[in-house]
């Protein structure tokens, strides 16, 4: 070991010198040609070429490089010891990794390994200038093997590009756009209100059963990662879901789950606001892609009564005054719209016409208390591919309430904490109770502090009533009713609704019942079997 060391220090000190005399007999111009020249040398019989990425691009900052730093800090494996810096962009409440300076990481793409070296120095002496350039010279070195480069070039930067503009995403805070303006555009000219969007539900909060969650999720999953499917079959990259169901199910607390879970900002239309199909197609053009437009309550937003069922009754005439004082009948009953215009047919192209394709990547969500009440035509697929009913609470869905009010931690610490007695009551009695989660978390709420088996306890007894009165007709006290949507009336009356929402949803290919989501034609699924596929 002792002689390897000498032998080493020799060499060095050998190497130093002879440095030393070509720097003193070599002028440096001669010096830095000959490097180069070794480099290209080196270069040419090395088995890798290399690319280097550099911060600025003349005086404005190379997009690439911002892309490379945001990639690499949050996909690629850093080699071990690597720094990263923090940053947070404004508006967002998360952090940004950036790779810290002259740090080497390794990462792979389509099979083939690849070397990227962060390399920073000093900027020799600029002169004076207006916009100084950055103190250092900041680059990423790409280095890949000569036989991979076909494989990766141009594909390894798109898929970097794309990713770094996703994670740059996530990181910003969602945004709520509102119409809310009658149509007015603002100082942009555009008809779309931000606001910072920071809805807590996500898809672990919302209490639903876990298998129909998984597959609105794998939907979703498919949706997203869905360009090449939808650019094969020829379909635009849309998906509309339809969400119905009684008040206080979780219509809205869905969407801003789809919205978190997805990272899109969130259209919130107002379909009231909007006076013409022109306006309507304006607001969709102004939209941008990875984003969620919503319709909420759109029964009650137009007029779009269902073609299929006779039109409602005229509605009575009425003497109106006119010129030579005769009465003269008011045609449209005074019901006419003040001005507005928005046509079923409208909407249809909206959500499934020749305007929905402008922009890709937007999901469509409508919400309804009366899906009897909208047009089929609304209904098929193509415009509202998953139809989820958000059903009354059932079992499982109290169990996930009970974790996120009561704070068990799982389901396992549920079963062993919790009463046994109390949790057979809950399984027992809540379907016959048709208790919303929204009562639920209610009861929850407002028995928090007197300890989880009280709570649980104090909810038994509240679906025992309900279930009692439901029995009885009554509908299960006024919120019950209110969550039923459906009034006080007898059995047969609300039979006759269920099998009427039950027609309305019957898909007309296969005439099936529609008990929680039905999904045709999804990104990556064969229509046909989705189509029959019930969860
Ligand atoms: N499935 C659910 N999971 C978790 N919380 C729920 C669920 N359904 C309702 N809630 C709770 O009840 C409240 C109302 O829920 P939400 O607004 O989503 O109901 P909705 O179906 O949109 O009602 P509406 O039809 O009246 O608009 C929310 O605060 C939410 O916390
Ligand atoms: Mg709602």
């Amino acid at each position: 070991m002792k002689e390897y060391l000498t032998t080493l220090a020799s060499l060095m000190g050998a190497f130093a010198f002879l440095q030393g005399v070509l720097h003193a007999v070599f002028p440096a111009e001669l010096r830095a040609a000959v490097a180069r020249l070794l480099g290209r040398l080196t270069r040419a019989f090395s088995p890798y070429c290399y690319f280097d990425v550099t911060e600025m691009d003349g005086m404005s900052t190379n997009e690439i490089y911002d892309a490379v730093q945001l990639y690499l800090s949050s996909t690629a494996a850093p080699s071990s010891g690597a720094r990263l810096s923090l940053s947070r962009p404004l508006n967002a409440s998360s952090f940004t990794f950036g790779l810290a300076a002259s740090d080497r990481v390794a990462d792979a793409f389509a099979g083939a390994a690849v070397t990227w070296e962060h390399v920073v120095a000093p900027r020799q002496g600029q002169g004076f200038s207006w916009r100084p350039l950055p103190e250092e010279k900041r680059r990423f070195t790409l280095r890949i093997r000569r036989g991979d480069r076909e494989k990766l070039l141009p594909a390894y930067l798109d898929h970097i590009l794309a990713a770094a503009a996703d994670i740059r995403r996530r990181s910003q805070d969602r945004l709520l756009y509102t119409n809310a303006r009658g149509g007015a555009m603002d100082a942009r000219g555009l008809p779309w209100d931000p606001v910072p969007f920071k809805h807590p539900s996500t898809f672990d909060t919302l209490a639903m059963d876990p298998a129909r969650k998984d597959a609105i999720m794998a939907d979703l999953r498919d949706f997203a990662g869905g360009s090449e499917f939808y650019e094969r079959t020829g379909r635009a990259w849309k998906r509309g879901y339809l969400l119905y169901g009684p008040p206080g199910t979780g219509k809205s607390s869905m969407i801003a789950a789809m919205a978190n879970y997805l990272g899109y900002d969130v259209y919130d239309l107002e379909l009231t606001e909007v006076s013409s199909n022109a306006e309507l197609r304006k607001l969709l053009m102004k939209t941008t892609s990875k984003s969620i437009i919503v319709i909420e309550d759109i029964d009650c937003s137009v007029d779009l009564t269902n073609r299929a069922k006779p039109p409602p009754p005229a509605p009575r005439p009425r003497p109106t005054a006119s010129i030579d004082g005769a009465g003269a009948i008011d045609q449209d009953g005074g019901a006419g719209a003040a001005g507005r215009s928005i046509t079923l047919s409208g909407l249809l192209n909206f959500t499934d016409g020749l305007w929905s394709c402008c922009g890709a990547e937007r999901i469509f969500v409508f919400t309804t208390n009366h899906v009897e009440k909208l047009d089929p035509a609304l209904l098929r697929s193509g415009r509202m591919d998953m139809k989820i009913f958000m059903s009354y609470c059932t079992f499982p869905a109290l169990r996930i309430l009970l974790k996120n009010y009561l704070g068990f931690q799982s389901d396992e610490e549920l079963d062993r904490l919790g009463d046994a007695a109390v949790m057979r009551g809950l399984e027992e009695w809540v379907d016959a109770a048709e208790i919303t989660p929204a009562d639920v978390s209610e009861v929850l709420i407002k028995n928090r502090r007197s300890g989880k088996i009280e709570a649980m306890r104090e909810l038994l007894d509240v679906l025992k009533i309900r279930a009692g009165s439901r029995r009885r007709g009554g509908g299960g006290g006024a919120a019950a009713t209110v969550a039923g949507g459906k009034e006080a009336g007898g059995e047969n009356e609300e039979e006759e609704e269920e099998e009427e929402e039950k027609r309305a949803l019957e898909s007309p290919k296969e005439g099936k019942e529609q008990a929680g989501i039905d999904s045709c034609g999804g990104a990556g699924q064969d229509d046909e079997a989705e189509a029959k596929k019930q969860v």
